[in-house]
């Protein structure tokens, strides 16, 4: 078994700060069957993702160009009016006698002068009795429609009587222009088969539009609304329509849905194979994580069988007096490798598997070797054991307490037993348990108090003795973080509620201060020491006895 079984993202969970491990402890929670369903999805959704996005890309981009088209339209259309209208009005304002030599003189000038202008005359009846192109009477053909500025748009002049004529007019007054029905629509296109057209807003329900080539329908006009452009797809077309800012015209743009989807295969071909392999890459990525969980979990086993447990226990400090009152016993994992796993990473995954009520037999076993008899010679000191919530389950773990005593001598005060806020979960068989721990004078506390689910009402319901104040929140101490004042809140509550408080994760004398002034009795962190062997815990205390001892002599000595 060579090598790191862990995954390298959990190694670096290993790393987070405190206040992340309540979430973190859950997303790990994630069942193997729940990742093997989670790699099919994700092996399903990425390429599905690919092809939408293949299709929203087409979508944009033939947007974009029927938007141009449309624009285009809309431009020529404005810049055709622009110079009727002006051609127009030279003439109105010259006060040259209609068809005079000096009126068709400026006609011609006018003509020549204007890229779109074709013709430019002198109205009488249907016909343009003179025009820059001379005396030729020029017929305008049935009046299509008069818009509500008085503008006359005949769609067919019948230039020399043939009404296929490419040629519309505009009349305005007692003058008319000819142009080119294609030059509005002579825009550059690269798609073949798109529809063009410039409609007259107030044609809505005329069946004509003023110019156009290819399928147009009138209806597409009503979802431009009060908007300047607008794009949308119909059964067949991908339409855009922009309005003028001008005049009451808009110019039209219609890609088929074919070359739409022509398109989006184009784009599919590149990004689908892509999304495929990620889906892939995903899934398998998924599909190693629960691997890793399982052999995790038998590797677990493996550990237990081959003694790869061992126990260091972090002191406890009275915070008034700086006495070592007890140690948190924490469990550790050292591999054959030489590899060292935290309890962060391994006892979810028990907890999860059921190889917890396993672990915490060992841990008591553990205790019972590492401590010997020195729980029964130091009666005031304790070892803070930790419990899961599969430990609650039954009574099993009382009975195993029990034995614990017998073996070591020790008495019910020397342990104390920490419970968090998940195991507290399945209140029923943890009350018994609690119940049966205390009436035995087995001390009971709730771990990393703030981080779980409990509420207030939910705890006053149980029998407890300590509230361990998690990490994150001592960490959060005389900082800006959002969580700094939870444990101003956190104290009072547990005073009211008649338990004692220790601190976790104390690392400052500036937390140190602040939960002795706000009365917190006990505390452990690194300030004091961090987690050591037994056999180390034992010098430790044996040279700080010797102190106290010294400093006791002395004291005896002066007072003497
Ligand atoms: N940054 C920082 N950390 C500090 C400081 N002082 C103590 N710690 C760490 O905080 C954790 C305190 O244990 P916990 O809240 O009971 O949280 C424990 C406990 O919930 C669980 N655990 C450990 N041993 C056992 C066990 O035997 N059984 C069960 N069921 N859970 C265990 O694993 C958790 C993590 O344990 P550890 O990794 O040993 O991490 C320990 C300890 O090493 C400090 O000043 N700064």
């Amino acid at each position: 078994m060579g090598g790191s079984i862990l995954p390298a993202h959990w190694e670096q969970r290993a790393a987070l700060r405190p206040a992340d491990r309540g979430g973190d402890m859950n997303r790990r929670a994630v069942s193997s069957a729940t990742l093997l369903l989670l790699a099919a999805v994700a092996a399903g959704v990425a390429p599905w993702l690919a092809y939408r996005e293949a299709h929203y890309q087409a979508h944009r981009a033939e947007a974009d160009l029927a938007l141009g088209y449309a624009r285009d339209i809309t431009r020529r259309t404005d810049e055709t009016g622009r110079q009727a209208f002006r051609g127009i009005d030279q003439l109105e304002a010259s006060g040259f006698p209609p068809c005079s030599v000096e009126s068709q003189a400026l006609m011609r000038r006018i003509d020549l002068s204007s890229t779109y202008i074709q013709a430019i005359g002198y109205v009488r009846g249907d016909t343009l009795a003179c025009s820059s192109m001379g005396m030729q009477p020029v017929a305008l053909g049935a009046k299509t429609f008069r818009t509500s500025r008085n503008v006359v748009v005949h769609t067919r002049v019948p230039l020399a009587g043939d009404i296929s004529s490419p040629l519309i007019g505009i009349q305005r007054g007692d003058y008319a222009v000819l142009f080119h029905r294609d030059l509005p629509l002579d825009t550059w296109t690269t798609v073949p088969d798109v529809s063009l057209a410039a409609l007259h807003l107030e044609m809505k329900d005329s069946g004509t539009p003023m110019t156009n080539r290819g399928y147009v329908d009138r209806r597409w006009l009503e979802q431009l609304g009060d908007k300047r452009e607008v794009t949308f797809l119909t059964d067949r077309y991908l339409v855009a329509v922009v309005r003028s800012p001008s005049y009451l015209n808009a110019g039209v743009a219609a890609v088929p849905r074919a070359h739409l989807d022509r398109r989006t295969m184009d784009i599919a071909m590149r990004v689908v194979p892509a999304g495929v392999v990620a889906g892939i890459a995903l899934a398998l990525a998924i599909l190693l994580l629960a691997r890793r969980q399982m052999s995790l979990a038998s590797a677990i086993r493996h550990a237990l069988r081959k003694n790869e447990f061992f126990l260091v226990y972090q002191p406890i400090v009275e915070l008034a007096t700086g006495k070592w009152v007890g140690a948190e016993a924490l469990l550790r994992w050292r591999r054959a490798t030489g590899e060292l796993i935290g309890p962060d990473l391994f006892i979810p995954v028990a907890e999860r598997t059921g190889a917890i009520t396993k672990l915490t037999e060992r841990v008591l076993r553990l205790v019972q070797e590492d401590t010997g008899r020195f729980l029964a010679d130091h009666p005031t000191f304790h070892v803070a054991l930790n419990l899961s919530a599969a430990d609650l389950l039954t009574t099993t773990i009382v009975d195993l307490l029990d034995q614990l005593l017998h073996r070591t001598g020790a008495r019910p005060s020397n342990v104390l037993v920490e419970l968090t806020e998940r195991a507290l979960l399945d209140i029923g068989p943890a009350r018994k348990v609690i119940c049966d721990l205390r009436a035995r004078g087995i001390e009971v506390a709730i771990d990393d108090f703030g981080t779980g689910y409990s509420s207030l009402s939910y705890l006053e319901s149980l029998e407890l003795d300590y509230l361990k104040i998690d990490r994150s929140f001592i960490e959060a101490i005389g900082t800006r973080a959002p969580t700094s004042q939870v444990v101003s809140h956190i104290i009072p509550m547990a005073r009211a509620m008649g338990l004692r408080m220790i601190a976790e994760g104390v690392e400052t004398r500036e937390q140190a201060d602040f939960l002795i002034e706000n009365g917190v009795q006990y505390a452990q962190g690194w300030l004091f020491a961090k987690p050591m062997a037994f056999a180390e815990l034992c010098l430790a205390l044996e040279r700080m006895n010797g102190v106290q001892a010294n400093e006791d002599l002395a004291a005896q000595v002066t007072q003497t």
